[in-house]
C-alpha cells in the first residue's frame, strides 16, 4: 500500500439497532477522502455491537464493533474514549462521523483528544488539495477550509454526500469486549418528549410552519392548510419549536426528524441548511415567505412571495372551492 494513503475511521451511528443513513453517507464521505472503500474502516459502539455491525459491514467496509454496558447510552466520555481506541488499531488520518446531534457532541471532544483539526457540516470534501467545504449563514455562503492539524475530524452533513452502495462481498467483522466505564459521566435516563405522534415519518403532505408565522396563535392556519390532505402532517423549524409554537417531534431538520413526502410546504421558513437536510427529500417543494432572496426558494419548485398569513386562508378557500 501506497505511504501516501489516508485511512478514515468511520463512526457508525445506529437507532434502535439500525444504522442510520447518515451513517452511510460518512462512509461515502470517508471513501472519497481515502480514496478506496478499501482505506476505510467503521466502529460501532453499543451494549451488543454484533448486528449493526453486521449491518455496516454489508457496505464493504471492515468493522470494529465495541460491545459494553458503558456503551448502551451515548455519553460523549465513553464514546469518544472508545472512538479514540478504535483510531489506534490503524494509521487513520481521518475520523468522519454524522453532523447529527452525536457527530456535533462527540466530533470536537475527539478532535482535541486525537490532535486533529475539526470540520463541523462538512458537505464536499477534496482531498486532493486538502480542502473542505461547508455552508455557512444559513447556507447564503460556503466556506473553504484547509486543516492545519495532519489529522482530521469531519462531521459530513446529513443529504450532502449520498449513500454508499451494498457491496457485492461484506466487510470484515471484528468483535470486541469494552469494559471501560467513564469516570466523570453517569448516564440517568431519557425521557420521550410528550405529545402524540405527529406521524411526520409517514406523511405524505407536511405544511411547516416557521419563525416567519409570526405568533403560536397563526399555527392554526398552517393546521388548517395540512387537514385538507389526508395522511398529512404539520411540522416546524426547530426556531418554531423552540418557541414553543410545536411540540419537538415536530421538528424537521439535522437535531430533529427528516421527512420525504410528496409534497412539503414551508410556510415562514428561511431555508437553514440545518432545516433543509431534513426536507430535502421531498419530491415537491412550495415554499411562502416574503423575502425574495430567502435561501429556501433555491430548493422549492414553487416559489410564493408573499405573506404566510395571506396566502395560508386563500390557499386553504382555494382547495376547498376545488
Ligand atoms: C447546531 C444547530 C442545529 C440546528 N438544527 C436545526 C434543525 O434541526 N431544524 C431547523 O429547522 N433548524 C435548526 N437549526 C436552526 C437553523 O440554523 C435556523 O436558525 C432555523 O432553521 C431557522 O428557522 P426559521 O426558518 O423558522 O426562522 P428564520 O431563519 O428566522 O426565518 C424566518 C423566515 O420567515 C420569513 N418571513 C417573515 N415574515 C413572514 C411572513 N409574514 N410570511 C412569510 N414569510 C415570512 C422571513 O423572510 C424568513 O425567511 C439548528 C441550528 C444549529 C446551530
Amino acid at each position: 500500500m501506497s505511504s501516501n494513503v489516508k485511512k478514515a475511521l468511520v463512526v457508525a451511528e445506529h437507532k434502535e439497532g439500525q444504522i442510520t443513513p447518515a451513517t452511510l453517507e460518512c462512509v461515502e464521505c470517508a471513501r472519497i477522502l481515502a480514496g478506496s472503500l478499501e482505506n476505510v474502516q467503521a466502529v460501532v459502539l453499543a451494549k451488543n455491537a454484533g448486528a449493526a455491525a453486521a449491518q455496516v459491514a454489508e457496505f464493504g467496509v471492515q468493522v470494529l464493533g465495541f460491545s459494553g454496558e458503558s456503551l448502551e447510552h451515548y455519553t460523549g466520555e465513553a464514546f469518544r474514549n472508545a472512538v479514540l481506541e478504535a483510531a489506534e488499531t490503524d494509521d487513520f488520518a481521518y475520523i468522519v462521523l454524522p453532523h447529527t446531534s452525536l457527530g456535533m457532541d462527540l466530533g470536537p471532544a475527539l478532535a482535541a483528544k486525537w490532535g486533529a483539526s475539526f470540520i463541523s457540516g462538512a458537505m464536499e470534501v477534496k482531498p486532493e488539495e486538502n480542502t473542505f467545504i461547508r455552508p455557512v449563514f444559513n447556507g447564503k455562503f460556503s466556506q473553504e477550509i484547509k486543516p492545519m492539524a495532519d489529522k482530521v475530524v469531519v462531521g459530513a452533513l446529513p443529504g450532502s454526500f449520498g449513500q454508499v452502495e451494498k457491496a457485492s462481498a461484506p466487510g470484515e467483522v471484528t468483535l470486541k469486549d469494552y469494559d471501560k466505564s467513564p469516570k466523570g459521566t453517569l448516564y440517568v435516563g431519557a425521557e420521550e418528549t410528550e405529545g402524540a405522534d405527529l406521524g411526520l415519518a409517514q406523511a405524505q403532505v407536511v405544511i411547516c410552519a416557521g419563525r416567519g408565522m409570526g405568533s403560536e396563535e397563526n399555527i392554526e392556519l398552517v393546521e388548517e392548510a395540512a387537514a385538507l390532505f389526508s395522511r398529512s402532517a404539520v411540522a416546524g423549524s426547530r426556531i418554531a419549536c423552540d418557541m414553543g409554537w410545536l411540540p419537538y417531534k415536530a421538528q424537521i431538520g439535522v437535531t430533529g426528524q427528516t421527512v420525504a413526502p410528496k409534497f412539503y410546504m414551508g410556510c415562514g421558513v428561511s431555508g437553514a441548511f440545518q432545516h433543509v437536510v431534513g426536507m430535502s427529500g421531498s419530491q415537491f417543494v412550495v415554499s411562502v415567505n416574503t423575502d425574495p432572496q430567502a435561501p429556501i426558494f433555491s430548493i422549492s419548485d414553487y416559489c410564493i412571495v408573499e405573506d404566510a398569513m395571506e396566502f395560508l386562508p386563500a390557499f386553504v378557500a382555494a382547495v376547498k372551492e376545488e
